[in-house]
């Protein structure tokens, strides 16, 4: 069986990049055995062509023209909903450069089984092969990929997740590096399902899903997972973040980075509506982006970011006028919208939309509301482009990113966190993101409400040993850096009544508001064992009516509770052994000891 990936990047084979991808197609095709190949250019006319093609034979679903135009439904395989945490894997030559935080397998065992999933998987199909850049296709921060897939909707996704076709093959060419993407949905059998990740290759192998980050290769296995990799070795940062910027009413704008786990808000913090109050004072909220950030220091020592995507892969229930009003606005048309329900009148619809009534499920029936059964997949999702955006920032494009003044860590914690706390200084503030823990959500197969470690977000999308990720975090604070400030936030911290304490949405701006302030030495706050928290009257609580029990748990700390908390984190930093960094460990102890 040959092995497809070269030993060493292609730009390591000293023939010209376009040779080199034109014989890795050779290759790919000599395996698969496709009936055509088509190579993609990203025109409007090839992506009508797939559309059309996609609308003949079922794949897609033209919504309501008028309500939603130029959009369209696509149901996946009911099996195949979700990420696979449980069959995706690393494959690096030692396990240990993969680390306890990845399923691993030797590289060798890896592309054998891989490539005699891939024998013949393409006859009777098209092969496509789509060149693309995650970044701005002039921004150095920017790196390019090549997909092959026999899924004409992976096409259509990556054209609107990426700049893709033929301005990415020409930076490629002259790049003289890209991450190899092969991908079939074989047989959409969960049985015949594997997403490989060969980082030292630059190389992705995916097989048996149609599904999202499954699929969609520029998105979470090469802007994450190769990326993070890759990142490391080149002194930069790929983060499971979302960037925003904070224009205050003098016009001047900070921008953010946020790493909250899956379906934790990511996508509502970045296209935040600030609350009536703060809108007549002309605050705004820009999006830069809503799920990955890569981020490099400039010459001036600040972090500056780029989101490498184009578009949002988001949620969609949930999403509704009320809770992110610029989400609802942004698929208004030209939208992919995958596993939601639909209407009488062929509309979209997902649970939590606050309007209208399914008629049709994902799965294709008759919805019955007997059943008690959601009509909307949890885990549906809408692709758009992220122009289509009202808070699209104008700097999204910056090829030289956008600086970033403050790094946010989050999760869904129901008890002991309080609502935001700074980090005393940057190894502190590593190790708040490498102990986050959060509450598990339906974005991944598996058990819902399990409180896991997911540091920095990272757990599903670390490409290596995760202690040798915050070794690389700790390796940014060096001479010279102007680091942004750390903090984490718990939107989700709730009551004796199990409700949410705090009204989240649109009045987290009250916290991104403290944090700037902090950021410029204009804001007060309590300085404890766990971090520098703010009391109620250091946030503008204006028209927020918070009870005593609120104020207490959402601004207080829990003196006992955090010692067991950093005895946790304590055993979770033992799990990774000696490799993990020492100044972290210290921290914990001396965390641990001011805690008594
Ligand atoms: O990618 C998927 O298959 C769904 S999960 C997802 C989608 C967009 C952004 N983030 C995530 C995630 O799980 O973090
Ligand atoms: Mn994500």
């Amino acid at each position: 069986m040959n092995n497809l990936s070269p030993k060493t990047p292609v730009h390591d084979t000293g023939r010209s990049t376009l040779a080199a991808l034109n014989d890795w197609v050779a290759q790919v095709a000599a395996l698969t055995k496709p009936d055509t190949i088509h190579w993609c250019d990203g025109s409007d006319a090839e992506n009508a062509a797939l559309i059309a093609k996609m609308e003949g034979d079922g794949t897609l679903i033209r919504l309501n023209e008028q309500t939603h135009p130029n959009s369209w439904l696509h149901r996946s395989h009911p099996d195949d909903v979700a990420r696979v945490e449980h069959l995706t894997f690393v494959c690096t030559p030692r396990q240990d450069d993969a680390g306890p935080n990845n399923h691993w397998m030797s590289p060798a065992e890896g592309h054998a089984k891989m490539d005699a999933l891939f024998d013949g998987c393409m006859k009777g199909r098209t092969m496509y092969v789509i060149p693309y850049c995650m970044g701005p296709i002039d921004s150095p921060l920017s790196r390019c990929g090549v997909e092959i897939t026999d899924s004409p909707y992976v096409v259509a996704n990556m054209r609107i997740m990426t700049r893709m076709g033929a301005p990415a093959l020409a930076r490629i060419e002259r790049e003289g590096s890209f991450v190899r993407g092969l991908h079939s949905i074989g047989e959409l059998d969960p049985n015949r399902r594997f997403i490989m990740h060969f980082p030292e290759e630059l190389t992705i192998k995916s097989f048996g899903s149609g599904y999202g980050g499954n699929a969609l290769l520029g998105k979470k296995c090469h802007a994450l997972r190769i990326a993070s990799h890759q990142a490391r070795s080149e002194g930069w940062l790929a983060e499971h973040m979302l960037i925003l910027g904070l224009e205050n009413p003098q016009g001047e704008t900070h921008y953010i980075a946020a790493a909250f786990p899956s379906a934790c808000g990511k996508t509502n913090l970045a296209m935040l509506i600030p609350p009536e109050g703060y809108r007549a004072q002309g605050w705004k909220v820009w999006t830069v982006g809503d799920d990955i950030c890569w981020m490099r220091p400039g010459a001036d020592g600040r972090l500056y970011a780029i989101n490498p995507e184009a578009g949002f892969f988001g949620v969609a229930p949930g999403t509704s006028i009320n809770s992110n009003p610029n989400a609802l606005k942004t698929v208004a048309h030209d939208t992919i919208f995958t596993n939601v329900a639909v209407t009488a009148d062929n509309q979209p619809w997902w649970e939590g939309l606050g309007g209208g009534k399914p008629v049709i499920d994902w799965r294709g029936n008759d919805y019955d509301f007997s059943k008690g059964t959601p009509a909307a997949h949890p885990n549906s999702r809408f692709t758009v482009s992220a122009k289509q955006c009202p808070s699209y920032s104008p700097r999204a494009e910056d090829a030289q990113g956008v600086p970033i003044s403050a790094i946010v860590f989050g999760g869904r914690r129901a008890s002991l966190v309080p609502l935001v706390f700074e980090a005393r200084d940057w190894t502190h503030g590593v190790l708040v993101g490498a102990a986050m823990g959060s509450e598990t959500t339906a974005a991944a197969t598996g058990a819902v409400g399990v409180m896991r470690r997911d540091p920095m977000a990272m757990k599903p999308f670390c490409g290596y040993n995760f202690a040798d990720y915050f070794a690389h975090w700790l390796s940014f604070d060096a001479a010279g850096a102007k680091l942004p400030k750390i903090f984490h936030v718990n939107w989700f911290r709730k009551g004796d009544d199990g409700k949410f304490m705090w009204p989240g949405f649109g009045d987290n701006l009250r916290v991104l508001e403290w944090m700037i302030r902090r950021v410029k030495g204009e804001a007060a706050a309590v300085e404890t064992p766990i971090g520098h928290l703010p009391r109620p009257a250091d946030l503008n609580l204006d028209g927020i009516a918070l009870n005593q029990e609120a104020q207490d748990k959402l601004f207080g700390f829990d003196h006992a509770g955090w010692q067991t908390e950093f005895a946790s984190i304590g055993q979770y930093l033992e799990e990774y052994g000696p490799r993990m960094p020492q100044a972290l460990k210290d921290e914990q102890q001396r965390i641990a000891a001011a805690l008594g």
